[in-house]
């Protein structure tokens, strides 16, 4: 556990239980001189074995939370633990990708990372070439591994990145926004490659500010807003407090709303020729079936289930654009 002084002589609680988690914060904040806190005492746990997405509008402090949980900025106040160690020892067990890192555009993929691989004085070098391989390889790159950086796509740009952060064997990878910046190619090889990772059995905490990458990419998440913990959870979870609703597109909208009443469905609302109503466990399929034998023309059905988003605006009560 790292522990950090805190501000103002506070007391210390007990150190937070590590148990099954790869992350541990409690109290972690960051104010920055001149005053601004940029992290504002967070309560984060993310489970081994976890995708974890880190989410938040620009701004709302996950860059600066992950420089501190990677010992790259001093926190103000707060402990914390990483894979069930203190800091320091936990290091050689992480690998990070948090501002890109320069690769030279003249050497290939392999030449770079025997550059990075060299460069860290805790790796064998008589097994430099096998991990460097192997890191390619896991990102896929290994057919790639000869060309030279700046031919490579903007994927394979950030999946050699990737693979330097994997090129030693690694429990816990730290991505910060990995797929800011690439097209839509190279972002569906990032979050791919960001599954592969995790079914290898490697956690995964992953920041970003696109709640449906999040929704797409992890089994977990938590939602920043200024500088604090809105909420975390599994992403069933979080989506679970906010109900489905079935929505009836018909030109007969009293009559569907009669029908969804009648069906037991709660919270029938008529907007124009649409009507919607919380599912519950009702199956959309029975619904259209008795809508069209009591004579309500259906000219579309959906079951519209609740996003990240609309947590975070039940939550907070404001857009996820929020200028942080
Ligand atoms: N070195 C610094 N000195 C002063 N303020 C800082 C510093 N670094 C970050 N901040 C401020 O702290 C707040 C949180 O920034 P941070 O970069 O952690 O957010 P973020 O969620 O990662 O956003 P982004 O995705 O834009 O990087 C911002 O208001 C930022 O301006």
């Amino acid at each position: 556990m790292t522990v950090v002084t805190q501000e103002a002589g506070a007391p210390f609680g007990a150190a937070p239980p590590s148990g099954d988690a790869a992350i541990v914060t409690e109290g972690l904040t960051k104010r920055f001189r001149g005053g601004q806190v940029a992290v504002d005492a967070l309560d984060l746990a993310v489970p081994r074995g976890s995708v974890f997405g880190f989410l938040g509008p620009n701004g709302s402090g996950k860059t600066t939370t992950i420089r501190m949980l990677l010992g790259l900025v001093a926190p103000t106040a707060g402990e914390y633990s990483v894979l069930g160690l203190p800091l320091p020892q936990a290091l050689p067990k992480v690998g990070a990708l948090v501002e890109g890192p320069a690769f030279y555009p003249y050497l290939s993929g392999t030449a770079n990372l025997m550059r990075f691989d060299s460069a860290d004085p805790t790796a064998r070098r008589g097994t430099a070439k096998q991990r460097i391989s192997g890191a390619l390889e896991r990102v896929g790159l290994a057919a790639a591994a000869g060309k030279r950086y700046r031919n490579y796509s903007l994927g394979m740009r950030q999946r050699l990145a990737i693979a330097a952060a994997l090129l030693g064997p690694r429990e816990l990878l730290v991505l910060d926004e990995p797929t800011n910046g690439l097209d839509p190619q190279g972002t569906r090889e990032v979050r791919a490659l960001v599954k592969e990772i995790a079914a290898d059995g490697t956690t995964v905490f992953v920041s970003s500010h696109l709640l449906a990458e999040v929704e797409q990419m992890c089994t977990h998440a938590a939602i920043m807003r200024t500088g604090q913990l809105v909420a975390q959870g599994t992403i069933a979870s979080l989506n679970g407090g906010l109900v489905a609703r079935i929505r009836v597109e018909t030109t007969d909208a009293a009559g569907a709303a009669r029908v969804l009443g009648g069906l037991g469905l709660a919270d029938v609302r008529t907007d124009g020729a649409q009507v919607t109503a919380e599912l519950g466990g009702h199956a959309p399929e029975k619904i259209n079936a008795v809508l069209v034998e009591d004579g309500v023309a259906v000219r579309g059905l959906a079951v519209v289930r609740p996003s990240l988003e609309d947590v975070f605006v039940g939550l907070t009560g404001e857009g996820f654009d929020v200028d942080g």
